[in-house]
This record gives C-alpha cells, sequence and structure tokens, in this order.
C-alpha cells in the first residue's frame, strides 16, 4: 500500500486571491483604455484604484460588471478563471456605480427588498436580510422613509445596504464617497469597515480623494491604462521621501526656473504655487529666505508628502484635478 502524502500545512497551501485580474485589455478604435491590468485583491482586503481622467478605472469595473467586453485578458475568483458574463460571478460581487441606481419613490426597506429578490433571495430569509442591512447601516429607523427626501450620505450609505443584500464577497466601487461632507464620509467608512468586520468582506474602490486613499489597506495606481504602482498608503507615501516645501510668489513660473538653475533643485507649479521635494527640508528654509530677497517670497511652508504627493510624482497629475500640471518627477533629488 502506498503510504498516504502528508497533508500541507495551512501555512505551505498556496492561497489564491479572492479577485485576480489578469492582463486586462480594452481598446475603443485606436485609443487603450486598459492596457494589460493585472491586480490582485486579497479576502478582507480594502485595494483603491488611483488614477487621473482617463486612466481607465471606469472601463475596469464596466469590464468587471460585464458592460462592456474584454478585448484580452481574463478574471479569476479564489484562482478559478470566469467569464465576465457567469452568473457566478454576479453572485459574488456587488457594484456601486458613481450614479445613484436606487428608486427615489420607493422606501429604503423596498429598495433593499427589490435588491434580494434580484439576486434571488425570497421570504423571511429576504426580509431578515434587509433589516440587518438596515442596521448595519445604522438606518433601522429611518427604513420606511421614501429614499427622496434623503441626504446625500444616507442614500449613499443604502446604496452601500443594497450592493452587499445578496452577501456578495466582493463589493466594487466607483468613487462612492464623490460629493459627500466630511461627516458622511466618516460614517460611510465607519459602516465599510464594520461590514468588512462583519462579514468579510473585501472592497475594490475608485476614488479621487487623497484622504480616501489613505484608508485603503492598498493602493493601485492607474496611469493611461497602466499600472504604475501597487502598494500600502504608508509604503508609497515613503517613495516621495523627504519633505515637501511649498513656496508662494507673484510669480511663480520665473521663480521655479531660478529655483531650478540656481539652486539646481527640481521645483515644479502646481495649482499656481512652487513645490519642490527635498530630503531636508528645514536646513533649506533659511537659504531660500537668504537668495530671494523679500518681495520675491509670499511664504514658505514645510510638510510632510502625502498621497497626494505621490500621486503627481508618477502620474504628473494633482490628485482629483483634470488637466495634467506637470511633468512626472525625476527621481534624481538633491539631496
Ligand atoms: N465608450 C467609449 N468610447 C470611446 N472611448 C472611451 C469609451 N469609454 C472610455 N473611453 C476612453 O478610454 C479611456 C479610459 O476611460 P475611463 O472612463 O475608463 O477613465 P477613468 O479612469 O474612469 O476616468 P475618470 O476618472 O474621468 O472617470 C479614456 O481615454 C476614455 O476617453
Amino acid at each position: 500500500m502506498t503510504p498516504a502524502l502528508p497533508a500541507l500545512s495551512p501555512t505551505t497551501r498556496p492561497v489564491a486571491p479572492l479577485l485576480q485580474l489578469d492582463g486586462l485589455t480594452r481598446r475603443f478604435k485606436s485609443r487603450v483604455a486598459l492596457d494589460g491590468l493585472s491586480l490582485a485583491v486579497g479576502a478582507g482586503e480594502i485595494v483603491g484604484l488611483l488614477g487621473p481622467n482617463g486612466a481607465g478605472k471606469s472601463t475596469t469595473f464596466q469590464l468587471l460588471a460585464g458592460l462592456l467586453a474584454l478585448d484580452a485578458g481574463r478574471v479569476l475568483f479564489e484562482g478559478r478563471p470566469l467569464s465576465l458574463h457567469d452568473p457566478a460571478l454576479r453572485q459574488r460581487m456587488g457594484i456601486i456605480f458613481q450614479r445613484s441606481s436606487l428608486d427615489d419613490l420607493m422606501s429604503a426597506r423596498e429598495n433593499l427588498l427589490l435588491g434580494a429578490r434580484l439576486y434571488g433571495l425570497t421570504g423571511t430569509r429576504a426580509q431578515e436580510r434587509v433589516e440587518q442591512m438596515l442596521r448595519l447601516i445604522g438606518l433601522q429607523d429611518r427604513g420606511d422613509e421614501r429614499v427622496s427626501t434623503w441626504s446625500g450620505g444616507m442614500r449613499r450609505r443604502l446604496e452601500l445596504a443594497r450592493a452587499l443584500v445578496h452577501q456578495p464577497r466582493i463589493v466594487l466601487m466607483d468613487e462612492p464617497t464623490q460629493g459627500l461632507d466630511e461627516a458622511s464620509f466618516r460614517t460611510f467608512w465607519s459602516h465599510l469597515r464594520a461590514l468588512r468586520d462583519a462579514e468579510g468582506l473585501t472592497v475594490l474602490l475608485t476614488t479621487h480623494r487623497a484622504d480616501e486613499a489613505e484608508m485603503c489597506d492598498r493602493l493601485a495606481v492607474l496611469d493611461a491604462g497602466r499600472l504604475v504602482a501597487t502598494d500600502t498608503p504608508a509604503a508609497l507615501a515613503s517613495r516621495v521621501g523627504g519633505d515637501i516645501l511649498t513656496l508662494e510668489a507673484r510669480e511663480p513660473e520665473s521663480l521655479a526656473a531660478e529655483l531650478r538653475q540656481r539652486l539646481g533643485l527640481e521645483a515644479r507649479v502646481v495649482e499656481g504655487r512652487v513645490q519642490v521635494e527635498v530630503e531636508q527640508g528645514h536646513a533649506l528654509v533659511p537659504r531660500l529666505v537668504e537668495a530671494f530677497p523679500a518681495g520675491r517670497l509670499a511664504s514658505v511652508s514645510l510638510r510632510r508628502p502625502t498621497l497626494a504627493d505621490v500621486f503627481l510624482q508618477l502620474t504628473g497629475r494633482v490628485l482629483g484635478a483634470d488637466q495634467p500640471t506637470a511633468e512626472p518627477a525625476r527621481r534624481s533629488r538633491r539631496r
């Protein structure tokens, strides 16, 4: 008798990512919207897709939602390739698009019940799930009100509940908090995290907000349909290193040119102010004040880099802005 093979221990058994995008490619005539995007999303992870306008974020979501056909590439769920039209994939995914998909004339409960029925949940099971979701988003006392009377923040939380009513493993969210005020943004995220903890939810979202990007477990930066970086927010922020000096001046372009020529600094103009990335910012401040007499500089401020700076360095664009503002920074820096 052949001896039984030893069982793989949990540490040696390979764990497939929950969702794996493998070389996703989509063209619109001669324009390549997505150019071989590969990205793995692990179970229980909140992954943020960051990218300037036209980077390919919405195209990725439309492909995953089965609304567009792929030109090349494949999607694996728990290690198994799945067609984007496979009902099994639909069942495991919840999607929140930028535009509201709620029915304004219905109450919150009715909206959730409709969502549940679309995924085959009926009877007491559907009712229970609807009540559970209303509790999780903290709106159980308002469930019978018409959605049209609700605030933007409450509606976004209801969208989240509706995308999750059929208990998907992963939820895709296209700019879920766009237009929300600070308080609604915080509430939305605390519910999202509670859902992740309560239901083991995995999230793939797009955002233009640096504060939202900071909240993700991992970020994938897209530019012109290609993945240019993927890492934790902290690791990405440490790529910029050093300090960010911001200088206000009446003629920012000429000041930036002088900083480059006279001091050999990598200075660029970002939204009307001169920005310089340096290792020892505090040591440079007195030199700048000395080099540029009163009148040339209106103010100098020093801060640690944020994700918005990382984004600028990688893509040459300001996070959330429509137009390019600068060339992506060269790697070498004056120390
Ligand atoms: N239906 C379409 N027909 C032609 N071109 C398209 C179509 N959809 C997207 N594109 C192009 O594909 C590229 C990627 O667009 P996409 O909407 O995915 O970008 P995005 O990252 O979502 O941008 P935004 O942040 O502005 O929503 C863009 O150049 C866009 O013009």
